[in-house]
């Protein structure tokens, strides 16, 4: 039998984002830590939140560019499983955090055309996974979480040699098509499965999980 999808929801905010990512069968969930994002933590509110992720569930730490003093805090604070580096970080920034703490690194890096997705290779060296998520509108006040996808025939017969995850502008109504079209076998939602920013629908979560399980031709 084909493995299922494994399915990230990132930017949980509450008690009840957790119990609906538990009960839809998402493998991950996200906490994100960058101040100007509607789905920003505190340290102490994503440890009330971590410690209610069921065993199974991985937990992953969003961070823009963090300094160590932040990490050394969500890191001491927060139980967790894989931190998700979401900025400007350079490979040897990534190798320095993946060794100082001993996590496993997730390198997101934004797409919008071949020259983005050639930038994937010298991260697939030294991060545990990448992923790939659409390249931020200029007008974007975040690097990520805008809802916006990118042209997925530009990764449709890439491979590397670490897991990736697909990001960007996924929904309940186009992820099939994006994990028929691209080949992922994980993926990352946000923005795509919210009533308003940061307030996620339990419905709209059973819906993404559940589309990413109906298989499609590619
Ligand atoms: O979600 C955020 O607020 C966020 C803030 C800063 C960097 C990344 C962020 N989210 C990540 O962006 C992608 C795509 O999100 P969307 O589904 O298009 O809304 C995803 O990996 C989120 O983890």
């Amino acid at each position: 039998m084909t493995p299922a999808i494994r399915v990230k929801i990132c930017g949980l905010t509450r008690p009840e984002d957790v119990a609906a990512v538990a009960e839809a069968g998402a493998a991950y969930c996200g906490f994100v830590f960058f101040p100007r994002s509607p789905r920003n933590l505190s340290v102490a509110a994503a440890r009330d939140l971590a410690v209610e992720v069921p065993v199974g569930i991985a937990k992953v730490a969003l961070v823009v560019n963090a300094d160590d003093a932040l990490l050394d805090e969500i890191t001491g604070t927060v139980p967790l499983d894989m931190l998700q580096l979401h900025g400007a970080e350079s490979p040897e920034r990534v190798s320095e955090i993946r060794a100082r703490y001993g996590l496993p690194v997730m390198k997101a890096v934004g797409v919008a055309d071949a020259e983005d997705v050639a930038a994937l290779d010298d991260y697939a060296t030294v991060a545990d996974q990448i992923l790939v998520d659409a390249k931020p509108p200029k007008s974007a006040t975040l690097p990520g979480g805008n809802g916006v996808s990118f042209d997925w025939r530009l990764i449709s017969n890439r491979r590397w040699p670490v897991p990736w995850m697909l990001a960007g502008g996924l929904t309940p109504e186009n992820v099939a098509e994006a994990i028929a079209l691209t080949g992922a076998k994980q993926v990352d939602v946000s923005s795509g499965v919210e009533a308003a920013p940061g307030i996620k629908d339990a419905q709209m979560i059973r819906d993404f999980v559940a589309a990413t399980r109906v298989p499609m031709m590619r």
